[in-house]
């Protein structure tokens, strides 16, 4: 392990960025509640500064992507396709099969100008998540609880919401639901062969409701949807811990852009429809494993400055009282101070450690681990 490699995996270099991520994300959750009252006289006002605020927390995560670990993301898409994105709303339909598959798809929308305005139909758990968490309220992503008898209304009531946005954003469908784990692939493939639909070698079976009321609510609004399929080089397993500790990986994706006019408005076929694509996703996924590439040509958008910036802004602001912190601490030598510094310094990385595991497949949910009939969270 190189010198560089050795200090990235120090400790007191993660101990400053989760305090710079913890302190900086409080901040601007603050921020984001200030901007109420202008909800009631400019919404669209009040969107555009959101969405601003919360590209200083997300871009955090995507820097420690881009710079800090140095992961390589390559994108292959038709060149005709690639114009057309972060100029239009679209909806995302992504393979949920790693742990940091998320911030892939961020450090896309940062490269195409969407990673402050971009949302997800998440789990209504991450609501509770502090800094990311929060700041979704104020995005306006739509979160459901995985039952469809009170997901229907609400996150059709969320979508229909989103048409006069401001901006240009992208939604994120993790058609699948929960990750990939052995257990729940075995359970969703029994669940397959009882609804005579092909067995998946690299897929959970989609739910299709979720992409049904999507697509429905989203016409009009969006134009497309952007089928993504992602991998990793060599068989990599990455984390979030990985990417802290200054690991290289290599992602790539395969985007197919489908205009909406090409999905069905019928439930019934749209759900075919749905389950036609994540067999063609299977099919992508085998030729990766065989090939190690997918069908079609790189066009990959290079990495930008701005997510690097927007650290070193926050942690040269946060370096100034951290400072005044400790001199203060060392000058006083109360030892009640000492003892209650260290108690609130171990707490804040349990905290950051807590958040951390939200992305870990080992902590995964018990959705998708029941057969159909007795199926719960
Ligand atoms: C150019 C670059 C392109 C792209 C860049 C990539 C991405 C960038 C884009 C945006 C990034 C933005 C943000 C990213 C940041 C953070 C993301 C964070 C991640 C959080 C995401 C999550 O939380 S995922 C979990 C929540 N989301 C979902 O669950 C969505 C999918 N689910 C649905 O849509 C569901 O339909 C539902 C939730 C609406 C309702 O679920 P419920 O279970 O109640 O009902 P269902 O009807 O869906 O399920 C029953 C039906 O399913 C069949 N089935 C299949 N397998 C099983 C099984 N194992 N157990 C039970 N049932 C199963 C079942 O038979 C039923 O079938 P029917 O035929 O009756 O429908
Ligand atoms: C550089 C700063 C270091 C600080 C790190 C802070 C880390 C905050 C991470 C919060 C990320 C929230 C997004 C989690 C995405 C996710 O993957 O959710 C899982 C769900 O889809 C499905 O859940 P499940 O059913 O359990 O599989």
């Amino acid at each position: 392990m190189g010198l560089l490699q050795m200090i990235k995996s120090q400790f007191l270099c993660h101990l400053f960025a989760g305090y710079v991520f913890l302190v900086s994300g409080l901040i601007i959750n603050l921020l984001q509640v200030c901007t109420l009252p202008l909800w009631l006289v400019s919404k669209q006002l009040a969107r555009r500064i959101n969405i601003r605020l919360a590209y200083c927390i997300n871009s955090q995560l995507v820097a420690a992507l881009e710079w800090w670990s140095g992961t390589e993301c390559t994108l292959y898409t038709d060149p005709k396709s690639y114009e057309l994105y972060g100029k239009e709303n679209a909806v995302v339909v992504l393979n949920h099969s790693f742990e940091i598959d998320f911030l892939c798809g961020w450090t896309f929308c940062e490269r195409f100008g969407v990673l402050g305005s971009s949302k997800v139909l998440a789990k209504k758990e991450l609501a509770y998540v502090p800094v990311i968490g929060w700041s979704w309220y104020f995005l306006e992503i739509v979160f459901c609880k995985r039952r469809w008898e009170e997901d229907r209304r609400t996150v059709a009531e969320s979508l229909q919401n989103l048409h006069d946005y401001p901006e240009n954003f992208w939604f994120l469908l993790f058609c699948e639901g929960t990750r990939f784990t052995e257990k729940k692939h075995q359970i969703s493939m029994q669940v397959a062969e009882s609804k005579g639909l092909p067995k998946l070698k690299y897929h959970l079976l989609p739910r299709t409701k979720g992409f049904w009321v999507t697509v429905q609510n989203l016409r009009g609004s969006a134009a497309a949807v952007y089928d993504s399929t992602l991998n990793f080089r060599n068989n990599e397993t990455p984390s979030l811990l990985g990417i802290l500790n200054g690991k290289k990986y290599h992602a790539d994706l395969y985007v197919r852009r489908i205009p909406l006019e090409q999905i069905p408005e019928d439930e019934a076929d749209c759900a075919a429809w749905l389950h036609k694509l994540y067999q063609e996703k299977d099919s992508f996924q085998e030729h990766y494993a065989q090939t190690g590439r997918y069908p079609g040509p790189i066009v990959s958008p290079a990495r930008r400055p701005w997510t690097l910036i927007n650290w070193l802004f926050w942690s040269c602001l946060l370096l100034y009282p951290l400072g005044l912190l400790l001199s203060q601490l060392v000058s006083s030598g109360s030892v009640l101070t000492l003892v209650v510094s260290v108690a609130l310094c171990s707490a804040a990385s349990l905290g950051v450690r807590w958040m951390i595991g939200q992305t870990e497949i080992n902590r995964s949910s018990n959705y998708g681990n029941k057969p159909a009939s007795l199926n719960n969270n």
